[in-house]
């Protein structure tokens, strides 16, 4: 049979392919060299000689320690930089700036790094001549190759950790923010083990620069043996006198670099959640998507007898503006109801929505009290390292903070039945469909039971089917929990079946408010079928 390669295969023209030889042989070739010249028969003669281990124990302590100094330092400034978005102007401006100078020592040369920190640190230095009155000296001392180190090797991991960040953006750590998570709680449980991948290969880059650093060693350290004498410092005094231990030391410099490449790939990939084999062993699931409206309604039913501490939503007051984005808002959502916001594209609904949530700045007054509020989204933020019952959980333990841990989990279990899900209980949310993540989604809301509710266009990215099923289950959830609700939707279905009031915005205002049976009237005979877009034209 003829074996049909992807039309990607092709996708680089063939000119390209020698070029993209030639840079691979020009890395391989010199290790290749480096191999060859290599004396294999003395080679543990020559590591082993007395001036080796000085010079590799020393790299080794000396790397970790920077290495260590740049995770402790580095990793907080890089968190503060790459959340710019989140902050007031100056302090986004400041976060830019503190970006840019910090790349500069990237492009430093090495030997000028050395005279710098001889400026500061020496004897005679900024800040070295304080510290000689106390007697201690920094400058030739093991002290100031970790200084060095840390000097050269500090924006490279700033670099790989802060961009890893900003790529990933922080829509997990929003999310736990909504279901009240405590700034420790987020930090700890929602950003560090979902960072944590680009924390080890950062932390490789900085250990592996570390371990590479000459100019600035030298000139600020000097090179002393079992003091300050690394690994790259005495490759080059022997690189004359004895290439033999100079080419010894050299591979065990590179078989240092490939080891912690290996550390900081199979670091990215452990996490049972990230990978692509735990993506694939995802069976046929067949039952989740014929879950018999009746029996879940049924189910819903006696997950709101047990919700019976969710008291009825308060009326929602907002007088608010937001200038930047020209939204001016003044309405009022009625208690324990649902509002539909509609509105034309850039119309101000999500600002809204955020104002709301308490995520976005605004001038005004918005009154919510001390109310627990739930959001879901047309893309579910589930915990991708959390199972969807974990995922449950965590939002209990703010929203329920007086339930024991064994009633949350009875309590995450009953919502998950209650929305057709259980058998997925175990499972990462990165093993669901989208309509399968939704329904988890709605059954933490329900769980949470709030008195407030955000529903931003929920059911938009689900097909028709789903989008059914999962509106239905809405639907009994927000009855279940008497809720002011307000949802953003683009769908007269949506509006029909969820919504008890409606309010209209455009260009940035309130056009329209009233009873969705009046506005939609407006639609003509078959409101189910007509566009929503009439209401506001
Ligand atoms: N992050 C942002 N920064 C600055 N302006 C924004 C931002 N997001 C939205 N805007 C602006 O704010 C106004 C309201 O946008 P918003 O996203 O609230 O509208 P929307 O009604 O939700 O639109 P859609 O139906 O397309 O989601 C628009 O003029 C938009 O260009």
């Amino acid at each position: 049979m003829t074996r049909h390669e992807p039309k990607t295969h092709r996708a680089i023209p063939n000119w390209m392919y020698p070029f993209a030889a030639i840079a691979v042989l020009f890395l391989v070739i010199p290790i290749w060299a480096l191999l060859w010249r290599l004396p294999w028969l003395e080679i543990g003669e020559l590591i082993t000689a007395p001036a080796s281990i000085d010079a590799l124990w020393l790299s080794v302590w000396t790397c970790s320690v920077a290495t260590l100094l740049c995770v402790i330092f580095g990793a907080p400034l890089s968190l503060w930089c790459s959340r710019e978005d989140q902050y007031g102007p100056w302090q986004a401006k400041l976060a830019r700036l503190t970006r840019g100078v910090l790349r500069l020592p990237m492009v430093l040369p090495p030997v000028v790094a050395g005279l710098v920190l001889l400026q500061t640190w020496g004897r005679y230095g900024l800040l070295g001549q304080y510290l000689d009155l106390f007697g201690w000296r920094i400058a030739f001392t093991s002290v100031a190759v970790v200084i060095a180190q840390t000097f050269i090797s500090l924006p490279f991991f700033f670099a790989s950790f802060e961009s890893a960040l900003r790529a990933s953006g922080h829509k997990y750590e929003r999310q736990a923010r909504i279901l009240g998570a405590p700034s420790n709680t987020i930090f700890w449980q929602i950003t560090m083990p979902l960072v944590r991948p680009a924390l080890a290969s950062a932390a490789a880059l900085a250990f592996a620069r570390a371990l590479g650093e000459f100019g600035a060693t030298l000139t600020f350290a000097g090179s002393l043996q079992g003091v300050t004498r690394t690994i790259p410092l005495d490759i080059y005094l022997l690189r004359e006198d004895d290439t033999g231990q100079a080419l010894a030391l050299s591979l065990v410099l590179i078989i240092l670099a490939i080891a912690l490449a290996v550390f900081a790939q199979f670091i990215g990939k452990s996490a049972k959640w990230q990978t692509e084999e735990h993506r694939d062993k995802r069976p046929a699931n067949p039952e989740s998507d014929t879950v018999k409206l009746a029996a879940q309604t049924e189910a819903v039913r006696q997950l709101a007898e047990k919700l019976a501490d969710s008291k009825t939503g308060p009326q929602i007051r907002v007088q608010a503006q937001v200038p930047e984005r020209k939204v001016t808002i003044d309405t009022t959502f009625p208690a324990g109801q649902t509002t539909a916001l509609v509105g034309p594209n850039g119309s101000g609904k999500s600002t809204l929505l955020s104002v709301l949530s308490g995520t976005l700045g605004y001038d005004g007054q918005v009154d919510l009290g001390l109310k627990k509020v739930g959001i879901l989204e047309q893309k579910p933020v589930l915990f991708p390292h959390f199972t969807n019952q974990t995922n449950i959980e965590f939002a209990l333990r703010f929203s329920h903070p007086n339930l024991n841990r064994a009633a949350r989990a009875e309590r995450a279990a009953q919502a998950l039945a209650a929305v057709g899900t259980s058998h997925l209980a175990k499972r990462y949310p990165s093993q669901l469909s989208g309509g399968e993540k939704q329904r988890v989604a709605i059954a933490r809301l329900a769980a949470g039971a709030p008195e407030i509710v955000l529903l931003d266009e929920p059911l938009s990215a689900l097909d028709e089917d789903a989008a059914k099923q999962a509106r239905q289950l809405l639907k009994e959830v927000l009855a279940a929990l008497k809720a002011t609700t307000v949802l953003v939707t683009h769908h007269s279905q949506d509006v029909l079946e969820l919504a008890h009031w409606m309010v209209v915005l455009k260009q940035g205002k309130v056009y329209r408010r009233g009873e969705p049976d009046a506005l939609l009237g407006l639609l003509g005979d078959d409101p189910q079928k007509a566009k929503l877009a009439v209401v506001w034209s």
